[in-house]
């Protein structure tokens, strides 16, 4: 599975955080998207890349949607792995596979009343419709066979797992909870088992 193009790009985020990414194309991945890895920080030959799978969300990561907590963990993902070195795969999975319309189709929904998963079996899709063989085959092509991964959701390490990718330890993301985005969160943690600590969570007394 061949990397097609690396290109440096400087980035800039809005609260004025700099850092340099090296932005990696790719040939022939398994769901003939347009997935991005970028190189951040520096890793060593031997040394365990930090990557985090970001599944794209333009609502959250390009216009601030307060409803979940993609952006902060977005912004969040570049420093730690800039500091650490390694690798943020932006993976072209709207609405967690079912794309932008039926995400906010779905969004509707939760103002009737439904969680996010009701409202994806509501519209006929699964509650969670994403394969991650195209991000093996993305790591496999950075030479990444062994990482450390960043995330919340127990799936995407059981699945990495599955497809042969060594997952030596699983980081938690921060918990980038408030009023708008909180029984998002809740549901994540009943219903998928995500590992986040909503006792703890930054802006959630502003929630209750
Ligand atoms: N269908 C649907 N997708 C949503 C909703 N809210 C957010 N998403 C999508 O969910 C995805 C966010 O996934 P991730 O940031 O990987 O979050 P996660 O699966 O909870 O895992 P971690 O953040 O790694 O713990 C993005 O593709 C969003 O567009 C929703 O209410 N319905
Ligand atoms: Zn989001």
């Amino acid at each position: 599975m061949p990397v097609r193009t690396r290109v440096t790009v400087p980035l800039e985020f809005a609260d004025g955080y700099q850092t340099t990414a090296e932005v990696i194309t790719f040939t022939g991945l398994a769901d003939g998207k347009e997935h991005l890895a970028l190189a951040l920080g520096s890793c060593a030959d031997g040394d365990v890349p930090l990557v985090r799978m970001h599944s794209e969300c333009m609502t959250g990561d390009v216009f601030g949607s307060q409803r979940c907590d993609c952006g902060p963990q977005l912004r969040e993902a570049v420093e730690r792995i800039a500091t650490t070195g390694g690798y943020l795969l932006y993976l072209r999975q709207e609405g967690r596979g079912i794309g932008l319309y039926a995400k906010l189709d779905a969004y509707a929904l939760q103002d009737l009343g439904m969680d996010t998963y009701e409202a994806n079996r509501a519209l006929g899709h699964g509650d969670d419709e994403r394969d991650y063989t195209a991000a093996a085959q993305m790591l496999d092509a950075l030479g990444a066979r062994s990482i450390d991964l960043l995330t919340n959701n127990p799936d995407k390490s059981s699945q990495l797992r599955d497809l042969g990718v060594e997952v030596r330890s699983v980081r938690p993301t921060g918990v980038h909870a408030s009023a708008a985005n909180v029984r998002y969160l809740q549901a994540k943690v009943s219903h998928t088992q995500h590992t986040i600590d909503l006792g703890v969570g930054v802006g959630l007394a502003s929630a209750s």
